[in-house]
């Protein structure tokens, strides 16, 4: 299956195999034991692909000759290095997978092991094509004898080392009868540890643990545990491997099973107090640390996870950023979360409906994410283009896929969301209830309900976005304006206010692409996501004539290839092109006379207008143009108001109208925090130096401003 974005297909196995690889393999920089690849390659075959493919042929060559003096061994393979003239001797000592290679283990007759990857051996079958295979385990079995020419080792996807070879005539099958390799030996070497009891298993997930490979320690813990299913040690033991390994579920559950069999074990409650810190159930976790503390006077390990806890639970009820005014809030979210509820609305799927009636900028809720990528992360530096949006889309279903590998009871939350499948309820059912990989539905149901990080909004530099999935927030439908509530982002928690008083029983929708996107623009996203968009804006644009929309994209071209060109170039503009625009945008105006709070077409060739007159020194004419753009289009709350706001609070300063100028700038002031901090109060003085302190972190060229305006 392939994920198309914006721009770019991705390939489901793709994700698929950085996910497995990236929950099997640690850093690379150390070479692996053979016990550790052996394991690790385990876990890949879970989730190979299983169909059929045309197979190269296998190359024998009974006759082969070969300097045995150009053999090189594993170990001396240096990353991004490719020994010419050098050939491999080596075995297949697990079976092959296929992923976007052929991949299995190899060892060399030091004893060496490393991941061999095979490329272009496979094609999928064309339509009658007889000679289709598996990749099973009949493909160069294991033992098989293999000598490969021209290979490079590489770093590859996701850190992980492998060796490389392109192309299948280098891969030669050797027979087990060659006299060539006669004087070689091999070291069959696994010096097998004997494992017979708990206590060994025990033993030697420890030393795996003590080389920090939680993955391997946690399985053999898992196989002791087996044999003893009460033995306190290993399951104290594993809930350490999984505390080390972030997966707090899991490690709670081990603690708990402790101390069914052994209440007082100081162990399973200390590390059963981390796993319910990691889960963000502070309360709890602070009653344990507090118990504990009390029966270990002294211990300092313990205070300073107790203090810890504390300050956690401090920062999540100040909503992580010290703000007094969330922990109120938080009480209004419990309330509103009561009174409002996911339920079905016609025609698109599920959606939340007020259940009581909510003032304008009530809280409606704080979520904190499911997984977020930051553009940074997905791509080494911020980037703020498509291709940027296109890796973070990549990284977060990479990311999210292998989330659910290492911890499936998150499998139902995200099967929960809508997914554009067309499911019937039973095969739906099925999907949630065995938490298992369902990787299409993990890209569909990402397609369908990711966020776009939105600092761009209040940023005008663009300098941060990422996307993410947000579990609760997802159940919000769209509406291109007229939207009653909005959202922001705080790292990676999502907040989501009214923006105005909202009625028991009316949905809650927010907008996914504002209304200063044109139809196509939107209707290609919206489309593209299912969404049959009924708002005002789309409905009017549909219902226009052939003939409008022709002379609206007519007199738009204009605008953009003849007016704008010369007009937006300092010291270039004339009073010709000054009338022409105002023509413009007369008449585009004019042909929605009926609804000229819909005229949001007209919104960017306003700025240029006023942009214009400023260049030929009629500020106040400028300043005009777009306190009227701003009146027309606040009420819809498009995003580029906030840009025209900073616009307007230029020119008065320019004019010296700083009065008036701190009038804008409070205006814009409240825009960017009140979806933070909610409703500030103009007769609480201290307010705007609240509001600084906080744009001071998110956008601090809002304090520069303040600080020009001589406000602070
Ligand atoms: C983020 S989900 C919203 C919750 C979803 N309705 C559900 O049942 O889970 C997005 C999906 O909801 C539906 N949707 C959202 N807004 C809509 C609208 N205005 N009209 C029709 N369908 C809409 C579309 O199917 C869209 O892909």
């Amino acid at each position: 299956m392939k994920y198309q974005t914006v721009t770019r297909t991705i390939d489901t196995l793709e994700i698929v195999q950085n996910a497995i690889l990236r929950s099997t393999v640690d850093n690379f920089s150390q070479r692996k034991s053979r016990e550790q690849l052996v394991d690790e390659h385990k876990r890949l075959d879970i989730s190979c692909d299983k169909n059929k493919y045309v197979v190269h042929n296998i190359n024998k060559q009974e006759n082969l000759t070969l300097n045995i003096q150009l053999r090189i061994s594993i170990s001396n393979l240096k990353v991004d290095n490719v020994p010419t003239g050098r050939f491999l001797l080596c075995r297949v000592i697990s079976k092959f997978v296929k992923l976007f290679s052929l991949l299995a283990l190899v060892e060399d007759p030091e004893g060496n092991v490393e991941r061999l990857a095979l490329y272009n051996w496979t094609n999928f079958p064309k339509e009658g094509q007889s000679n289709i295979k598996p990749i099973d385990q009949l493909f160069l079995p294991i033992g098989t004898l293999l000598v490969i020419k021209n290979i490079s080792y590489e770093v590859a996807t996701s850190n992980i080392t492998i060796i490389r070879s392109n192309n299948p005539d280098d891969v030669i099958v050797v027979d087990h009868n060659n006299k060539l390799f006669d004087d070689v030996k091999w070291s069959t070497n696994e010096k097998k540890v004997e494992i017979k009891n708990a206590n060994d298993f025990r033993r030697c997930g420890n030393d795996y643990f003590a080389s920090s490979n939680y993955i391997t320690a946690i399985d053999k813990y898992s196989n002791g545990i087996k044999l003893e299913p009460q033995n306190v040690t290993l399951l104290n033991n594993r809930a350490e491997a999984y505390l080390r390994l972030y997966q707090f579920h899991n490690a709670f559950k081990d603690t708990e099973i402790a101390l069914k069999y052994d209440p007082n074990n100081l162990k399973a409650a200390y590390r059963k107090g981390k796993a319910l810190c990691g889960l963000k159930h502070y309360k709890d976790a602070t009653n344990i640390l507090q118990n504990l503390y009390q029966r270990m006077k002294g211990n300092t390990s313990i205070k300073q996870i107790l203090e810890h806890t504390e300050m956690l639970s401090y920062e999540n009820k100040n909503g992580k950023y010290d703000y007094l005014r969330i922990v109120d809030e938080f009480y209004e979210r419990s309330k509103i979360k009561k009174d409002n509820k996911v339920d079905l609305v016609e025609g698109k799927g599920r959606g939340w409906i007020a259940k009581c009636d909510i003032p304008e900028c009530t809280l409606l809720m704080v979520s904190k994410a499911f997984k977020v990528v930051f553009s940074n992360e997905a791509f080494g530096t911020m980037i703020t283009n498509n291709k940027g949006a296109c890796s973070c889309a990549e990284e977060l279903t990479t990311c999210i896929t292998r989330k659910l590998f290492e911890e499936p009871y998150y499998c139902p939350e995200v099967y929960q969301l809508y997914d554009g499948l067309n499911l019937s309820r039973d095969e739906k059912n099925k999907i949630i209830g065995k938490s298992t990989i369902h990787i299409e539905f993990i890209i569909c149901a990402l397609v369908h309900n990711i966020f776009g990080l939105n600092y761009e909004k209040f940023n005008l530099n663009n300098e941060i976005t990422g996307l993410g999935l947000w579990i609760l927030p997802s159940f919000f439908n769209h509406a291109c304006i007229d939207e009653n509530t909005y959202s922001f982002h705080l790292g990676d928690l999502l907040f989501v206010r009214t923006n105005r008083p909202i009625s028991k029983g009316e949905e809650l929708v927010i907008n996914y692409r504002d209304a200063t996107f044109s139809y196509e623009e939107r209707l290609s996203y919206l489309e593209y996501i299912n969404v049959d968009c009924q708002c005002r804006m789309c409905k009017l644009e549909r219902s226009e004539s052939q003939e409008i929309k022709l002379r609206m994209a007519q007199l738009l071209k204009a605008y953009h290839e003849s007016i704008y060109p010369k007009v937006s170039k300092s010291h270039s503009v004339e009073l010709s092109h000054i009338k022409e625009l105002e023509n413009i945008i007369a008449e585009l105006r004019n042909l929605r006379k009926e609804h000229p709070d819909l005229g949001f077409n007209t919104i960017k060739l306003s700025k240029t207008l006023a942009f214009a007159y400023l260049e030929i020194g009629n500020n106040k004419k400028a300043l005009s143009i777009l306190k009227e753009a701003y009146d027309l289009y606040k009420s819809v709350r498009v995003s580029e108001i906030r840009i025209i706001i900073f616009d307007i609070i230029m020119i008065n300063s320019k004019l010296k109208l700083f009065e008036e100028a701190k009038k804008w700038f409070d205006i814009i002031l409240k825009i960017v925090v009140e979806p933070i901090m909610g409703k500030l109060e103009d007769d609480k003085p201290e307010w705007r130096k609240e509001a600084l302190l906080l744009t001071e972190k998110i956008l601090p060229k809002i304090n520069s401003i303040a600080e020009t305006l001589n406000i602070v």
